[in-house]
């Protein structure tokens, strides 16, 4: 007889749809007690198809759960002098609670001087130094979106981490490293893969968790997944593929998040409520 497993499928639209009503409350109920509606800037740099439309999902989702969202469009040849200016005066603007720059800004402008131009307090995409060193340390701050969103993931279908062997793949600066703090955090014996890594398929393997994160379709293989882990796609490549070969790991995986519909709507979930906390705190009303 053949016993060809399928994973449990771990709903990121689900979830992420509960987050969003709760962020949605709080942001009416920040508007009832100050007059206050919570804002998003997000910053644009060029016209890349892709980062337009997850620009639109962001803002549409804004408008749903009651946050404001300003957008910034720059031109693609904008210089990095001009793009942290911009960034530090909504820093500065008291209307703006949150700062997203949406990445990548292409290959002339220094990314990280540009995020380090955001206010740790409004960094609700959890990208500076500050934010990063916080996460690490389990000090109050702003986790970046997508690894947020992933432990909310883990914690909703009750993955137990303590002790168990993660394998992240991807070591990017808003993704995979700060997805394997997290895991860290919480406990996990943490392996990260990249792009060097000698054996990725071995490694992978021995990973009672994987969470892939590197841009490369597909990369992860049904015959790579150990029996019984639970794997998160974390890719997002162009025609919403993920990492992940979703039909052949889903018959080794115990859990799995399909893309589209498992770790994109947490991201943008968690930027909304972290948004909405950012409000709270710069208005006095809630402590870090
Ligand atoms: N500073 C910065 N922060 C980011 O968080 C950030 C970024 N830059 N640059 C680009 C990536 C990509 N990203 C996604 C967000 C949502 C979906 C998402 O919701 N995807 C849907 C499908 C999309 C669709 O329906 O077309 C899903 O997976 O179900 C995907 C990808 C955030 N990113």
């Amino acid at each position: 007889m053949s016993q060809t497993q399928t994973a449990r499928l771990m709903d990121g639209v689900g979830l992420a749809r509960r987050i969003v009503e709760e962020t949605s409350g709080k942001a009416t109920e920040l508007a009832r007690r100050v007059g206050v509606t919570p804002c998003l800037a997000t910053v644009l740099v060029g016209e890349d198809p892709a980062s337009v439309t997850y620009v639109r999902m962001k803002r549409a989702r804004c408008a749903k759960a009651g946050i404001e969202s300003r957008l910034v469009s720059l031109p693609a040849a904008t210089a990095t002098a001009e793009l942290v200016e911009t960034l530090q005066s909504l820093s500065q603007d008291a209307g703006v609670h949150g700062i997203l720059l949406q990445h990548p800004v292409g290959p002339h402008i220094d990314e990280r001087a540009a995020f380090e131009a955001i206010a740790p307090e409004k960094d609700v995409d959890g990208v500076t130094m500050s934010s990063f060193g916080a996460m690490s340390f389990g000090l109050p701050g702003f986790a970046s979106c997508t690894p947020g969103g992933i432990m909310r993931l883990l914690d909703e279908y009750e993955v137990d981490l303590a002790g168990q062997h993660a394998v992240v793949v991807g070591r990017s600066a808003i993704l995979g490293k700060p997805v394997g703090m997290l895991l860290l955090a919480r406990d996990a014996t943490v392996t990260y893969c990249h792009s060097r890594t000698t054996d990725l398929a071995a490694i992978v393997h021995e990973a009672d968790i994987v969470v892939a994160a590197v841009g490369r379709p597909r990369l992860i293989r049904g015959e790579d997944v150990k029996p019984g882990a639970v794997v998160i796609d974390a890719g997002y490549n162009p025609g919403n593929v993920g990492d992940v070969d979703f039909d052949t790991a889903r018959t080794r995986a115990r859990l799995i998040t399909p893309v589209p519909g498992g770790v994109g709507p947490m991201t943008i979930a968690v930027l909304l409520a972290q948004t909405v906390d950012a409000a709270s705190i710069q208005l006095g009303l809630a402590s870090r």
